[in-house]
């Protein structure tokens, strides 16, 4: 994945720096020093002057205008996004952080054309310059005022969508254009301005990411001073929690967890390569677009997101996806941002989509079912907790190297999202009937559809044909029990492997 870093190396375009200092968090309202450490959590020189970049996008205009054919070869993943959403809505009223609105943004004519998908690796590139001017564009912003806007006016808010700690999301349609979108809403006065000054920034500079939500430009606040506002695409299905509620703690399956991770970790390696970690990962936050096929999945949510290093407090709160260092954390104790957290996170949330349900309640030895795992991993205990006997050894190595209290031992996205491509998941489950069937029954009516293998002959000729009952049971069993002593010697086998790789 080309990271924006990599992109603005290409490209000689001086990278805006991220690297200010962030306040610990939970500080006093905003001062004016506090709102520009805010704005300058993007900051850097811009290194085009205003008339170069004029030219620069007429340029970009003009080769827009000559784009190829997409070239088939191309691989779907540098694929820039097609936007559904923002070529309807007028670019004054809500114009959102993608390539495609900004360099429209003078050619209300041609907004028709935005739904066009770039062509070729040329406009490719053009994409990445368009999210990058962007970008230095913002480094020269010093403050982007908080407009006072009249709700009623321009929108008609619906039914709620969701509530956090922090705030609520609202359904609502954009009156002129007729497009549902989501406000997110954060209470006065309960909210500092800080707070949210830095969620809608983090937001709208994440979501170029095809797998990141769309935030519209812009940071309001309702007219009658109750809060605080910023504008995102609506989802209209569900969060991946309703969708894996669904399913009656059978879990979404592989194939579907495989889809949703190869998206969510496509989100996080993005972030981490920025040097972001969200730090609220959890599947209430991951939104699914389509009901079947999990093919559009996107991460929401940057309210906790900080930069790698930055010293926060540690808030009352604890839920089923905290590692296990924040859940031995004590009130206001400070800790130092760290990537781990997420992939602990991402641990879980692999977890909770195969199985339908969390493996613990607290990752703290005070919890039984977390106590059992921890006792695995550290080889005091040989056997395995039950609920991880399904998973091949593949995933039990992407658990050991996610849900490990030694958070220097954790796997990177990259890791995660290499192996969650490549293995099985599942170990493969034998039926012993069938395997029996298959061997000895060649020619009984009685027997099962599957008895046939795929070619559709059987493995043994017309010896015996079908055995006694009291013979059948008796060789089952015998099949059962061959099955589980070799599941038993491959965790065993799996332990001694590791314990030697250690
Ligand atoms: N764009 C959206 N479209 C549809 N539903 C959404 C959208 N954004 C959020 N939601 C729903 O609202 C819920 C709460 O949203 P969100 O997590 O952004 O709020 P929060 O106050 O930051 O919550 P938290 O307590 O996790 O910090 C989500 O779990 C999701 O179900």
């Amino acid at each position: 994945m080309e990271t924006l870093g990599r992109v603005w190396n290409r490209l000689s375009i001086r990278r805006p720096t991220i690297a200010t200092p962030e306040p610990v968090e939970e500080e006093d309202d905003m001062t004016p020093e506090k709102t520009r450490e805010v704005f300058q959590m993007f900051n850097g020189t811009p290194t085009r002057r205003k008339s170069e970049s004029a030219h620069h996008h007429r340029a970009i205009l003009n080769q827009m205008e000559n784009h190829q054919p997409r070239n088939s070869t191309q691989s779907p993943k540098r694929q820039p996004r097609i936007s559904e959403s923002s070529m309807d809505i007028p670019g004054s009223s809500l114009r959102r952080n993608s390539t495609e609105t900004h360099v429209f943004a003078n050619r209300a004519h041609l907004h028709s054309d935005i739904n066009v998908p770039a062509c070729s690796s040329e406009d490719d590139r053009i994409s990445t310059i368009r999210r990058n001017s962007l970008f230095v564009k913002r480094g020269s912003v010093t403050m982007e005022p908080i407009k006072k806007v009249d709700l009623e006016e321009v929108y008609t808010v619906n039914k709620q969508l969701g509530t956090g700690r922090f705030g609520y999301i609202k359904l609502a349609e954009h009156k002129q254009s007729k497009h549902r979108i989501a406000i997110k809403f954060f209470p006065r006065p309960q909210t500092k301005q800080t707070d949210f000054v830095r969620e809608y920034n983090y937001s709208f500079f994440l979501s170029p990411h095809q797998n990141i939500i769309d935030t519209y430009e812009g940071m309001f606040q309702s007219s009658d001073d109750t809060a605080y506002f910023f504008v995102q695409e609506f989802c209209p299905r569900a969060s991946l929690r309703e969708a894996v509620e669904a399913t009656n703690q059978a879990g979404i399956g592989e194939a579907n967890t495989k889809k949703v991770f190869a998206a969510v970790l496509s989100a996080i390696e993005f972030m981490h390569d920025e040097n972001l970690v969200h730090r609220n990962l959890k599947a209430e936050n991951i939104l699914i677009f389509d009901a079947n096929d999990y093919s559009k999945v996107k991460v929401t949510d940057f309210g906790l997101t900080r930069k790698v290093d930055t010293t926060v407090k540690y808030l009352e709160y604890v839920n089923n996806y905290h590692a296990a260092e924040l859940c031995d954390t004590v009130v206001n104790e400070k800790l130092v941002v760290n990537k781990s957290t997420d992939i602990w996170a991402l641990g879980i949330i692999f977890f909770y989509c195969m199985k339908g349900k969390f493996p613990w309640q607290k990752a703290s030895i005070m919890c039984k079912p977390y106590w059992e795992w921890e006792q695995w991993l550290k080889r005091k205990n040989p056997a395995l907790p039950k609920k991880f006997n399904p998973f091949s050894e593949k995933a039990l190595k992407l658990f050991k190297k996610s849900l490990t209290p030694r958070f220097k031992d954790r796997w990177s996205a990259k890791d995660m999202r290499k192996c969650l491509a490549k293995e099985k998941l599942l170990k493969s489950v034998k039926k012993p009937d069938e395997d029996y069937y298959v061997m000895i029954d060649t020619s009984t009516k009685s027997r099962p559809s599957a008895a046939s293998t795929s070619n559709g002959e059987n493995q043994e000729g017309a010896a015996g044909g079908a055995p006694a009952t009291g013979e059948r049971k008796q060789k089952s069993t015998l099949q059962q029990w061959i099955s589980t002593t070799l599941t038993a010697m491959a965790e065993i086998s799996e332990q001694v492997v590791s314990a030697r790789d250690d």
